[in-house]
C-alpha cells in the first residue's frame, strides 16, 4: 500500500497525502462546535456572530457540530429505531427494493453494492436511500416516489418525519451560510425547496482488525456532492476527517449534536472558499453502528455558479456556471 492516494471528487481528483489507517493529530485537531441558540436568535448580531463562526468552520476545516438545533430527540430516536428494523429484514425483502432497480436512486443498497472509493473493493455498509417525496410530475431530474420495504410499512411515518426535520433545518443553515458569506440571509431560499434532499439510513457491521483492509472501509475516502451534509450518527465512533497536513481525525460522536460538512456544490457557490473536505468512516468498535446522513441541496433547476463575494483579482471563478440536477445524477451514476 502506498502512501498517497487520490480521490476522485465532483470537482476532480484530489491527491491525498496519508492513506494510512492511524488517526493523528494535524492542522486542525478538532472539529468546530457551533451553537445553533444563536443562529435562531430574533436578534441579527447574535445571527451573524454565529455565521462568522461558520465561515471560520468551512474555510478552515470544512466540517463542524451544530448543537441546540431544534430537532425533537424523539424524531431522531424513532428514525434509528426505523434503520435498525429495517436492516434486520432479510437480504431478499431487502433486494425487493434494490438500488439498481429503480431509476431515481431510491431504495436498498446491499453491503459492497457501493463503492464510494474508486481504488477500492466495495464499501462495506447497506443502505437505504430516501428522498423528497412528490409523485412523478413536472420534469425534475430527480424526480419520483420513495419505495418503501413491503414487509415494514411502519417506517415510512418515523422516517419521512426525520425527512422533514432536516429539510426544515437545512433551510436554517442555508440561511447562515449566505449571511456567512456577506448575502442577504434570504439568498438560497427560493432555490431550496427540500426537494434536493437525499438522506441515508446506514448501517456499518463491525470490522475486525483481521479483516481490516484499505480496499475495503465502511466508507472510502470521499467528499459529499451536494451543497452540505447533516449526519445523525449513533454513540459509535467511526467517521474520520482528513486535515490538511494528511492526517485524519475522528468526529467522535457527541451527544445532542449533528455533524455538518460542506459538499462539492458548496464549494463550487464559494470557489472552494468553503472545503469539501474528505472522510471516511472505519468501524472497528466490534459492535454495529447506524448513521443517518442527509444531504441538502439547491433544487436541482437552479445553476450553481460561483458568488461574487468569493471572487477577487487574486482569486478568479474556478468554475464554470452548471445545472445542479445535471450535477448530482451525473455524481450518483459514478458511484452506483
Ligand atoms: O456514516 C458516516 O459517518 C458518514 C457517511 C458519509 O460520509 C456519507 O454517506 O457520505
Ligand atoms: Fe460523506
Amino acid at each position: 500500500m502506498t502512501d498517497s492516494a487520490t480521490v476522485v471528487t465532483g470537482n476532480g481528483p484530489r491527491k491525498i497525502l496519508s492513506n494510512s489507517i492511524d488517526l493523528k493529530p494535524g492542522d486542525f485537531s478538532s472539529i468546530p462546535i457551533l451553537d445553533l441558540s444563536l443562529a435562531f436568535s430574533s436578534d441579527p448580531s447574535d445571527r451573524k456572530k454565529c455565521a462568522e463562526t461558520l465561515f471560520d468552520a468551512c474555510t478552515r476545516v470544512g466540517f463542524f457540530y451544530i448543537k441546540n438545533h431544534n430537532v425533537p430527540e424523539h424524531i431522531i430516536t424513532e428514525c434509528f429505531g426505523a434503520g435498525k428494523d429495517f436492516f434486520e429484514l432479510s437480504l431478499e425483502e431487502k433486494m425487493k427494493i434494490y438500488i439498481k432497480d429503480s431509476e431515481n436512486f431510491k431504495g436498498y443498497t446491499p453491503l459492497l453494492g457501493e463503492n464510494t472509493d474508486p481504488a477500492g473493493r466495495g464499501d462495506l455498509h447497506e443502505g437505504f436511500d430516501v428522498g423528497y417525496d412528490y409523485a412523478s410530475e413536472g420534469d425534475s431530474k430527480m424526480e419520483g416516489v420513495n419505495r418503501w420495504p413491503e414487509a415494514l410499512p411502519t417506517i415510512k411515518e418515523p422516517v419521512t418525519a426525520y425527512f422533514n426535520e432536516m429539510v426544515k433545518l437545512g433551510k436554517k443553515l442555508f440561511q447562515l451560510f449566505a449571511l456567512s458569506l456577506d448575502l442577504e440571509e434570504e439568498y438560497f431560499d427560493t432555490m431550496v425547496s427540500g426537494k434536493g434532499g437525499i438522506m441515508r439510513l446506514l448501517h456499518y457491521p463491525p470490522q475486525t482488525d483481521e479483516n481490516l483492509d484499505m480496499t475495503q472501509l465502511g466508507i472510502g475516502a470521499h467528499s459529499d456532492y451536494e451543497c452540505f451534509t447533516i449526519l445523525a450518527q449513533d454513540d459509535v465512533s467511526a467517521l474520520q476527517v482528513l486535515n490538511k497536513t494528511g492526517e485524519w481525525v475522528a468526529a467522535t460522536p457527541m451527544k445532542g449534536t449533528f455533524v455538518v460538512n460542506v459538499g462539492d456544490s458548496m464549494a463550487r457557490w464559494t470557489n472552494d472558499m468553503y472545503l469539501s473536505t474528505i472522510h471516511r468512516a472505519i468501524n472497528r468498535t466490534g459492535v454495529r453502528r447506524y448513521s443517518v446522513p442527509f444531504f441538502f441541496g439547491v433544487d436541482y433547476e437552479t445553476t450553481i455558479e460561483v458568488l461574487e463575494s468569493c471572487v477577487s483579482e487574486g482569486r478568479p471563478p474556478k468554475y464554470k456556471p452548471i445545472n445542479a440536477g445535471d450535477y448530482i445524477k451525473q455524481r450518483l451514476n459514478e458511484t452506483y
